[in-house]
C-alpha cells in the first residue's frame, strides 16, 4: 500500500512476509502499517474520528546532529494522549521517515512526567468495541512504524508512564528511567489489556514470565526493577538545581551519542540489520543483511575507513 510520502505499508507482517514488503531500500527506510484496508482499516475516517477530540500537541525537533527530540505535550492532562495527539504522532512519524539524515529519537514528555495514556475522556466517548479497534489499528500502525525508523530512539522517562504511555515506551529501542519515575501497565486496572501494540512488544523485551507479571499484577517498575527485568537501560539522575548541572535531556543525548556516532547511512544500516534479525525468518534476515550490507559496501564512509587504515602499515 503506496502512503502519501511514496513509502510503501506492508500488507502484515505475518511471518515468512517478503522482504520488501517490510520496507523498500530505495525509500532507505522500513514501513510498518501492521493493518491496511485488507483488514478493514480506513485510516481517513479514523483520523477524522480522533480529530474530534483536540488537546495537547506532539512536537518534534530535528537536530543538525542527526538527533531528533518528540515531546508529549499536554501537560494539563499528565500527556495524556488527545485524539488529535494520535493524529500528530502520526504525522511526525512519517516526517522521521522522509529525514534521510536521522540517526536517533529520544522520546520524552512535557512538565516532568511522561505520558499517562489515551484521554480518558476521549476512551469514554469511543468506548464501543468498532471505535476502540480502528483507535486500536491506528495506533499499533504509528508505533510500530516508530519503532522501525531507521535511527536508534530511547524513551526519556521522568515522572510517570501509565496504560499506553508505558506501551509507548516499549516503541522505542531503548528506556532511560529517571529517579522516581515509574513505567506501570495499568490497563488491568481499567479492564483492559495492552492496545497499542505493547504487550507484544514487552514479552519481546523482557521475556513472558516478566510481562505477565507486568501486567497481571500491574506492577509499577520502578528504576531498580526496569534495570533487573531489562526494561530499562539506564538509570538519569534527577538534576538538582545547582548551575551547569546537565538536564535530563542532555545526559540522554549523552547516552544515547555512543549509538549514534559516525555517519547516518551507516546508523541507518545497523538499525536496519537489527531489525530484520529480530523480525525476519533466518533465511530472509540473512538475505536482507545482505542488501543493507550492499548499500554500504564500497560507500563514503567505508572507503575513508579503508584510507585512513592504509597508513597503519
Ligand atoms: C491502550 C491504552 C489506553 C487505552 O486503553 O486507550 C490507555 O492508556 S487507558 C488510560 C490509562 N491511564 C490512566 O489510567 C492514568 C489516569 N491518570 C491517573 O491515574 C492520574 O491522573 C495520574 C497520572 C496518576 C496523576 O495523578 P495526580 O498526580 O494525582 O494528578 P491528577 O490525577 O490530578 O491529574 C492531573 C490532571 O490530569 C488529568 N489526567 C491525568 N491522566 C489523564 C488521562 N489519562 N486522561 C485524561 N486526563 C488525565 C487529571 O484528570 C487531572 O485533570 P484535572 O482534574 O482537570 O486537574
Amino acid at each position: 500500500m503506496l502512503r502519501q510520502d511514496g513509502t510503501v505499508c506492508s500488507e502484515a507482517t505475518t511471518p515468512g512476509v517478503q522482504q520488501q514488503q517490510l520496507w523498500s531500500l530505495d525509500k532507505r527506510q522500513s514501513s510498518g502499517c501492521v493493518y491496511s484496508s485488507t483488514h478493514g482499516f480506513n485510516p481517513e475516517e479514523i483520523r477524522e474520528k480522533l480529530q474530534a477530540f483536540p488537546g495537547g500537541s506532539i512536537d518534534l525537533l530535528k537536530q543538525e546532529s542527526g538527533v531528533a527530540v518528540l515531546t508529549i505535550n499536554n501537560p494539563s492532562r499528565m500527556n495524556a494522549f488527545s485524539g488529535s495527539m494520535m493524529v500528530d504522532l502520526e504525522e511526525r512519524v512519517s516526517q522521521l521517515e522522509s529525514w534521510t539524515d536521522c540517526k536517533g529519537l529520544i522520546v520524552q514528555g512535557a512538565a516532568g512526567t511522561f505520558c499517562s495514556g489515551s484521554d480518558l475522556n476521549a476512551v469514554r466517548a469511543i468506548s464501543n468495541p468498532q471505535d476502540g479497534m480502528k483507535m486500536c489499528m491506528f495506533m499499533q500502525n504509528a508505533l510500530t512504524r516508530l519503532l522501525r525508523l531507521p535511527l536508534i530512539s530511547v524513551a526519556l522517562v521522568e515522572g510517570r508512564a501509565l496504560g499506553g504511555g508505558a506501551e509507548l515506551t516499549t516503541a522505542c529501542d531503548f528506556r532511560l528511567l529517571a529517579s522516581g519515575s515509574v513505567i506501570q501497565f495499568v490497563h488491568k486496572h481499567m479492564g483492559l489489556v495492552p492496545g497499542w501494540g505493547g504487550a507484544a512488544r514487552l514479552v519481546r523485551i523482557v521475556g513472558s514470565q516478566n510481562a505477565l507479571k507486568l501486567l497481571g499484577g500491574a506492577v509499577k517498575v520502578d528504576p531498580g526493577l526496569g534495570l533487573q527485568i531489562g526494561l530499562a537501560d539506564g538509570v538519569l539522575e534527577v538534576p538538582q538545581a545547582e548551575e551547569g548541572a546537565d538536564t535530563l535531556l542532555q545526559q540522554a543525548e549523552n547516552w544515547l551519542s555512543q549509538y549514534t556516532k559516525g555517519p547516518a547511512p551507516v546508523i541507518q544500516a545497523v538499525k536496519k540489520v537489527v531489525l530484520s534479525g529480530r523480525e525476519l525468518p533466518l533465511s530472509e534476515a540473512l538475505r536482507t543483511e545482505k542488501d543493507v550490507f550492499g548499500t554500504v559496501w564500497g560507500g563514503p564512509a567505508n572507503l575513508q575507513a579503508l584510507a585512513s587504515k592504509s597508513k597503519h602499515k
